[in-house]
């Protein structure tokens, strides 16, 4: 069992595959096998986390991943703890694993409650083993019985520290999302959670709701082999290698120019966005770009007290779009529609975010003209869409984008042939023919106006610094994008922001990397 660190990627299985590992195992291994080593390892996380536990309550749905909760009951009872088990199975129908499981643990003599205990406090345990990788959404007709909603209700408000077996109950594995009629109550788990993922790790804990409904993620493998089937995608680590550091015999011009272009001006629709595009600048800056430069889509905009002197302002007509990287979008309002298709045309580095999403969104001439990009192997896009600005793009709504993020973000990829971050929690990484990554860092401090810019700013001085004489830019491009998205959550993480994050303090939190 290994807690999961962000030191090397971890392989993140879908459904299916993790199915077919799990037909394997039970293949090689007989009956009732793998249940064993499942129930197990929950006991033996279970003892690890809540030593002191007066009392664990076992919450056991009717499938198999019931069956690895009476398999612990059995266990944790025989280890002297208190032991209490709701089952919500019953003899007539359960598996034969998990009827050999309730039989053990009715033979050592585990208590079964039909109502859980009320009476569960901080030291004690609440192990969630309602459901596992058998949920089927409700869109195929179910939803949750009262019996398992009121359990549910139970685990999600207990004070005692909750141990999830193999994923929290009702989250959907392959997507981060709560299966319809699962859904919490939108108050944040006030109790220390953990889940113990089995087999394999599933993307769903990494994305969408699952960062908060899974808390500490640890991960069994049963003792089986390491799966040889493809991941759906990749848990991105801490970056190492990419860019070693920074030479001494080294200038401004080895690390690349970035020009921000956003900022649409008061003037124009009463709406002042000139902030957006100097935090991108900000960020690009402190994040070690060897020049930034400043395209204000304000006219009005000559100096402004939040504009560092090491930052140029530049006209438009004046920016070399063929060498700089261009930044282009960060509070652009409409403004931007009549620099963008220049910019699509000419820019051979760039970084579309925001406004610039939007007006590509709804103008098939710009769509044509950021097709035409992907053709040139000398030129990098990246978009770093959120989720709305994704399903404008997508044609379709935030809903269906968050439904299934990974593949959200893979279509913006393949369909404008481009690096696509699709960010929330859990950003996905992606680019045409990868297998996309899944940002682990970051927190809720990031939700705040302006740290989408500072993202913004910090990718395009990731991709100038690319050294334009070495081969495959594509691909290290997309593993900047990936280095450039761990970073920003990062920063977000420092103790630094302990009491409030602003997008201004976290762009100036940003280093060279
Ligand atoms: N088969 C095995 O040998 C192993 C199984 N394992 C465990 O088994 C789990 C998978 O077991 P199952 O396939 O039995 O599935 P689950 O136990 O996850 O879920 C199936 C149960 O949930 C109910 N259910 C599904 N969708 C529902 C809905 N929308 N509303 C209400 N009830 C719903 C079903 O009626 C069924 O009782 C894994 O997550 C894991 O915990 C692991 O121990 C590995 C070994
Ligand atoms: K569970």
């Amino acid at each position: 069992m290994q807690r999961v660190t962000f030191d090397h990627p971890h392989p993140l299985h879908d459904l299916q595959a993790t199915r077919q590992i799990e037909a394997a195992g039970i293949a090689a291994t007989g009956p009732h096998v793998l249940m064993q080593r499942a129930g197990a390892c929950v006991a033996r996380l279970a003892q690890a986390l809540a030593p002191h536990a007066r009392l664990i309550w076992i919450a056991c749905g009717a499938g198999n991943n019931g069956g690895d909760g009476l398999e612990a009951a059995a266990l944790l009872h025989a280890h002297g703890f208190r032991v209490q088990v709701s089952w919500l199975g019953s003899v007539e129908k359960a598996s034969a694993d998990t009827l050999k499981s309730w039989h053990k643990a009715v033979a050592a003599g585990v208590l079964f409650v039909d109502e859980p205990p009320h009476d569960l406090e901080d030291q004690d345990l609440c192990i969630d083993a309602l459901l596992g990788i058998g949920l089927t959404p409700h869109d195929s007709g179910r939803s949750p019985s009262a019996a398992l909603r009121s359990l549910l209700d139970v685990v999600r408000g207990t004070r005692a520290t909750v141990l999830c077996v193999d994923l929290p109950s009702g989250l959907m594995a392959d997507s981060g999302q709560w299966a319809a009629g699962f859904e919490p109550l939108p108050s944040p788990p006030s109790a220390p959670r953990h889940t113990l993922s089995l087999l394999t790790l599933k993307p769903g804990l990494f994305t969408g709701m699952g960062r908060d409904a899974a808390g500490t993620v640890w991960l069994d493998d049963l003792q089986l082999p390491s799966p040889d089937a493809a991941p759906r995608a990749w848990l991105a680590c801490a970056p190492h290698g990419i860019h070693p550091s920074r030479p001494h015999a080294s200038h401004k011009g080895s690390w690349g120019d970035v020009a921000v272009v956003g900022g649409e001006g008061l003037e124009e629709r009463g709406m002042g966005m000139t902030g957006a595009a100097l935090l991108a600048a900000s960020a690009a800056l402190h994040a070690g770009a060897g020049r930034v430069m400043l395209s204000a889509l304000d006219p009005a905009l000559t100096q402004s007290p939040a504009l560092a002197p090491e930052i140029m302002l530049r006209r438009f007509e004046k920016l070399d779009l063929e060498t700089a990287t261009i930044v282009c979008g960060c509070g652009g309002g409409d403004a931007v529609r009549t620099v963008l298709p220049q910019i699509l045309k000419t820019a051979r580095r760039l970084v579309l975010d925001a406004d610039a999403l939007n007006a590509i969104a709804t103008d098939a001439g710009m769509q044509a003209l950021l097709a035409q990009r992907a053709r040139h192997a000398s030129f990098v896009t990246a978009m770093t869409p959120h989720p709305l600005e994704a399903a404008r793009l997508l044609g379709s709504d935030t809903r269906t984008v968050q439904s299934d993020r990974i593949a959200a973000a893979r279509e913006l990829a393949e369909r404008h042939g481009c690096i696509a971050v699709l960010k929330g929690s859990g950003s996905i990484i992606t680019a045409p023919g990868e297998t996309p990554f899944i940002n682990p860092t970051g927190n809720a401090r990031l939700a705040t106006g302006g740290t989408g810019d500072v993202l913004a700013g910090l990718l395009g001085a990731r991709i100038a610094a690319l050294d334009n004489t070495q081969d495959g830019l594509a691909r290290r491009a997309f593993l900047a994008a990936c280095q450039a998205c761990w970073q920003h959550g990062r920063a977000a993480e420092d103790d630094l922001f302990s009491r409030g994050l602003t997008a201004s303090g976290l762009a100036r939190a940003l280093s060279p990397m």
